[in-house]
């Protein structure tokens, strides 16, 4: 069901030290800082040949990486993102797995439809799926 690698997401203590290192130290092409207030963060993508890296950066007081933060104050890599053909399917097929959907489907960073998947229920990884 999977394809892609869309992204790998990295939450940052500091957005701009964050950034800083990736286009300075390692090289790589930004994009501007992003708030995306429905999903509380605020996000810097990094461009690879063969993916991405997500920045993320806490945005309001109810953060889903808050949380995160709080309990890896240095940061750390927070999801990984899997590109599927149709995103009613995917969910559909998780919870009959016996997965756990985390909330709704909404649009996510790319204008499209995403999703989270429980860690616990995959190798203690965090997994977002979008429609590509
Ligand atoms: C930019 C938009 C979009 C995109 O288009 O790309 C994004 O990527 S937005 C990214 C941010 N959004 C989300 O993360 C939404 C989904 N997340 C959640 O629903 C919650 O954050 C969570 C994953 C259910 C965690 O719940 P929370 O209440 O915040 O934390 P807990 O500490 O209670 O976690 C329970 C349990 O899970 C472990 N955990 C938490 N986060 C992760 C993680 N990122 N990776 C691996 N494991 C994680 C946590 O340690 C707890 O474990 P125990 O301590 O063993 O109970
Ligand atoms: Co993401």
């Amino acid at each position: 069901m999977i394809g892609k690698l869309n992204h790998v997401a990295i939450v940052v203590a500091d957005l701009e030290a964050g950034t800083a290192i990736y286009r300075d130290t390692l090289g790589a092409k930004v994009s501007a800082p992003l708030e995306l207030p429905e999903h509380g963060v605020v996000t810097v993508f990094v461009e690879l040949p063969n993916t991405k890296i997500e920045l993320l950066y806490p945005l309001g007081e109810n953060s889903p990486i808050a949380k995160y933060l709080e309990k890896n104050p240095g940061g750390g890599v927070h999801h990984v993102c899997y590109e599927v053909d149709d995103i009613e399917a995917a969910a559909a097929k998780m919870q009959a797995a016996g997965a756990r959907v985390l909330g709704d489907i909404k649009i996510g960073a790319h204008n499209k439809p995403v999703l989270f998947l429980h860690p616990k229920d995959f190798c203690g990884t965090l997994v977002e799926l979008e429609q590509a």
